[in-house]
Order: C-alpha cells, then structure tokens, then sequence
C-alpha cells in the first residue's frame, strides 16, 4: 500500500523551503558560469535518449534535497507496490498494472494470488491473430471485400493513447486508413462516415466500462449506418470489433464476445494504450511496431524500478515539476515537441497528468494545503512560437517547458530539418538567458536609433530569461523510443502523485458532470418549460428550446 505522508511535513521540505529562501532568484546562467561540467553533471542517458535537465533553476544542494524528499515520501516502497500488483488504487481498490501490458520478460506478476502474464500474453496473441488476417486482406467484410479502413471508437483514454501513437509513428503506417471517433457532437461521426465504405469499414468499439455515453452513442450510429447497408444483423460481426472489460454490456450492445479483446480493471483508462486499447496501434503499424512500443517501455519500467533516484530519469523530471510546482508556485507545465508527428502528444498527457494528479484530497481523506498537479499544455514547436511563446518569454508567468525532437527527421527534406533544431536549441538558450539591457541598448545603436528612441523602447525589449527547459534529444522517433518515452512521462506523473500524497489512479472528477449530463438529457427532450435548476441553467435550456 501507499504509505499516507503529508509530504510538508517530511525534515526534506522544510530544508528546501530553508534553502529556497536563499536561492529562488539565483540565476541559471550563473549556474552554468560556476560550473563547467553542468551539461555532463545534469543530463542523464537511457537508449537513445539524452535527457539534459541542466537549465534548471537547480544546483546540487537543491537536487539532494528532492531526493530525500522522495526518500522521506516511502518513494521507493511505493515503486515496488505498484509492480508487485498491491491495490495502490484504494478508492477503487484496484491494483495498478499498465506495467504488466509491456512486461516484456515475463517475470510473473501477481493480482489477487494470480499471475496476471499468462492472460496478458493471450490477448496479445488474439491481437496478432486478428490484426495479421485483417492486414493481410484475409478478413472479409460482408459484400467479400477486405479492410480498408478501420474506425476507433471511443473517448478520453480509449481514444486518445492509440490517437497519439499512431500520429507519432505514421511513418510505420501500413495501407489501412485509421479514423478516430470520439466526441458526441454528431458532426465527429457523421464526417467520418462520409470517408468510408460499409462494406470495406471494420468499427472497434473501445470502451473499459463499455457505457461511456459518447462512446455508446456514437457505436450505435455506426451500427445503424451499417445496417442501413447491410441489412442482416448478423453480418455485423465481420465489421464490428470490441475492446473493454466489460463483456456482459459487450453481448448487449449485439458484439459476438468471440469478437472481444478484454483487459482488466487494473488497467487505468489513460494507461490503457499497451492493452487490447492498442487494438487500432496494432492495425496501423503491424504487430513486431506494436511490440517494440511495449519493449522500449519496458525499457523504461526497469530503468524507473532500479536506477538511484539522483540519477533516475522520471524520479529526477517528477522532482523539478514538485520545485516550480510547490516552492516557485508554477501553475503549469507546457510540453513542447519539435516534431510534427507527436502533435498530440501535449494532449494525450494533458489528460494523463491532469486527470491522474487534479485532486485535492490527500490520502487520509483531507484536504490538501499544498499544491498538486500542474495544468499541462502544448502545441509543436514552431508553430508555438508564433502563438504562445510570448507569455512564456515576457509574460508574469513562470512556465517551465520541455521541448523534445528527434536528431534524424523521418522526412529529410531540403534544410528543414536543421531549421526546426535550429529553432529547438535557440528557444531553450532564450529562454535561459534572456536579453539584458546592455544587449538591447547595443542592438538599437547598430540599428541606428536615437537615445530617445533607445530610452523609450528599452524596457519592452528585456528578456528576464531565467526560464527553466528539460531538452529530451531522441536519435529517431522509433516505436521503442515512443514507448520509453510515453513511459517516462507516466512514471514521472506516479512519482508526483506519490510524493503529493493523494491517489492518482482514481477520476471521480469526472462523474458530477456525467451525472448532471443524465439529469438534463430528457429535460431537453420534453416540450415543458425547466424550472428545476438555477435561474442561468433554466435560462440557457429554455432559450435552447425555444431556438432549435
Ligand atoms: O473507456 P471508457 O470506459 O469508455 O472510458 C473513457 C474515459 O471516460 C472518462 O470518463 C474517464 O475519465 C477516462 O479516464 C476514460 O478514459
């Protein structure tokens, strides 16, 4: 079990609210002024990855300090409960095993007295089985013809893992067209029925709980436009697939459960990519792709469970987010990827952070007086730098940034290539070292400027710097390096969780919305005016009615 320890109240927090007294204005720059090897000293390797924390408003003192934070926190311990298969979910009493999914060694692992490997490894041969007959053209639809395309179905978690993954590694994409359907807004589906055939279209329909209302809404509509063409019910087997955990709903909805790829309430919705939610991955990119994603993560799993924590990679990126986060008061973290590919990877780990460390109860049940998790954001690299980047140079805000790319691009066009790094490494230098007055004062006298021009434009064109970046330098972005990656970033998010002391693999966030969605659905149905709720709600369903 997670231990229950008000990380404020730990002899390392209040050395680093001591310390942080002293240091907060220090520079970065004049980190690296004092220190020569800073570079070799903050940066960390694993595979093909070069993680450089250096520009970081971090120096030796504060490095040790997190790291008896994370001591002091039961970090260690709390690692090895979540691999060994301890219910660390405890609102949901459920243990927490995406680890499992990518145990590429196969070491067993225990749920209830279980090993879970056994049942993981048959589904992934369901998957391989299916995948490969429909890949290869064997699998024939209704009218005899094979797949063209195939349509994801669902939402959140279901939805945005295998979105993420088959955007970043298109350039392993196979002939089958990939379409995700997510939001109930009517337009999702009905723009993405006009791009595919019935006859030559397979629907997987990717819900854990399988009664998500978008997701249910949206399956039936598919199915209705089915039917519309094929007429016999039973032909929806040869075009509609399900993934979830939830096998009686499965039956329900008209899916034959021979048709069904499960996986098991210890698989958290937004870690739920390396399950049967891969489904759509491994359709888009082949199977052996598919299994090189699973590895590089397990890569990284074995780096997190056994790699001290000064020189741990997600142990170290989850201790500099709880420094901005809980000492300098950042409010949000923005992820930056200078890769066209990984455009929705800021969102995917929106809702992997956001979603998993939003809580403001700690574990024993209280409130909490500190900070948790951060708003996480991003858009690719340099589109950003032509939207947003002007907050986070001269705004009032401290945004800390991580900026990834990839030294060899999948597409060697002209100098594009060098261009888009060119871009990466001065951002993070900007952002490091600002400009100061003397810079911008030499600048204007080149630019011919008068002193009185000079004197008036000087205070707008001062960069304060002193920015803080993490640079992830990958040599390619191959599916193993995406696994690792996204594994990263998920063990970064437990860290925190762990240290913040609340759950992070709970989302009764969630469900007041839901609930309240339920409420309403048949108010907006009837004709008769609604006075049960406050006079704006009221107000705004009255005036729908009378506008449609
Ligand atoms: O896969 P399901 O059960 O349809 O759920 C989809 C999403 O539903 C949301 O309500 C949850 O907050 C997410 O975590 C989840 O991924």
């Amino acid at each position: 079990m997670l231990p229950k320890i008000n990380p404020t109240t730990t002899e390392a927090w209040k050395k680093l609210e001591d310390y942080f007294a002293g240091f907060k204005s220090t520079q970065i720059k004049e980190l690296f002024a004092d220190d020569t090897e800073r570079f070799q000293k903050y940066s960390l390797k694993f595979e093909n990855i070069l993680v450089d924390v250096s520009k970081n408003r971090v120096d030796d003192t504060v490095r040790s300090l997190l790291v008896e934070l994370a001591t002091e926190c039961g970090l260690k311990e709390s690692i090895g409960s979540m691999f060994s298969g301890e219910k660390i979910n405890a609102t949901e009493n459920r243990a927490v095993l995406h680890v499992a999914l990518r145990n590429r060694s196969n070491s067993p692992i225990m749920v209830d007295g279980q090993d879970v490997m056994p049942e993981v490894n048959a589904v992934l041969e369901q998957m391989k089985t299916f995948s490969e007959e429909i890949i290869s053209g064997k699998w024939k639809g209704y009218t005899g013809k094979s797949i063209t395309d195939v349509v994801n179905i669902g939402i959140g978690g279901s939805d945005l893992g295998p979105l993420m993954v088959t955007e970043a590694l298109k350039p392993y994409k196979n002939h089958l067209n990939l379409h995700f359907v997510s939001n109930v807004d009517g337009t999702h589906i009905a723009e993405t029925l006009k791009k595919v055939d019935p006859e030559t279209t397979l629907f997987i329909v990717a819900s854990k709980t399988f009664t998500t209302q978008e997701t249910m809404t949206n399956a039936n509509s598919a199915k209705n436009w089915f039917l519309d063409s094929a007429e016999e019910i039973t032909q929806v087997a040869k075009h509609f697939v399900a993934v979830s955990t939830n096998a009686e709903e499965v039956a329900k909805f008209g899916i034959d459960t021979k048709n069904m790829f499960r996986f098991w309430n210890w698989v958290g919705g937004r870690y739920s990519l390396w399950s049967a939610i891969g489904l759509s991955i491994v359709l888009g990119i082949g199977y052996e792709n598919y299994i090189e994603l699973l590895k590089g993560a397990h890569a990284m799993d074995n780096h997190f469970k056994e790699a001290p924590f000064d020189k741990n990679i997600p142990v170290i990126l989850a201790l500099i987010g709880i420094w901005y986060n809980n000492f300098y008061g950042a409010e949000s973290e923005a992820i930056l990827p200078y890769d066209q590919y990984m455009h929705r990877f800021a969102a995917y780990f929106q809702q992997g952070n956001m979603e998993s460390n939003g809580k403001y109860v700690d574990r024993e049940g209280k409130q909490v007086s500190y900070q948790t998790g951060p708003i996480i954001w991003g858009e690719p690299g340099t589109n950003g730098q032509h939207a947003f980047y002007q907050l986070i140079h001269q705004g009032t805000k401290l945004i800390p940034c991580d900026f990834i790319a990839a030294a060899i691009n999948h597409n060697q066009v002209s100098d594009h290539h060098p261009k888009l790094l060119a871009n990466f490494f001065a951002q993070t230098e900007a952002m490091m070292v600002g400009k100061t007055e003397k810079q911008v004062i030499e600048e204007l006298i080149a630019d011919g400027k008068s002193e009185a021009e000079i004197a008036e434009l000087l205070p707008f064109k001062v960069f304060l710097g002193n920015i803080p970046t993490n640079s992830f330098l990958v040599k390619k972005l191959t599916p193993r390096t995406l696994g690792a990656l996204i594994a990263m970033y998920e063990h970064k998010i437990f860290v925190q969780g762990v240290i913040w002391n609340i759950y992070s693999f709970d989302q009764w966030g969630v469900q007041l919305g839901k609930q309240l969605a339920n409420r309403i659905l048949p108010e907006l149905l009837s004709d008769d005016p609604v006075i049960g709720h406050d006079s704006s709600t009221n107000g705004l369903i009255n005036a729908y009615k009378e506008m449609r």
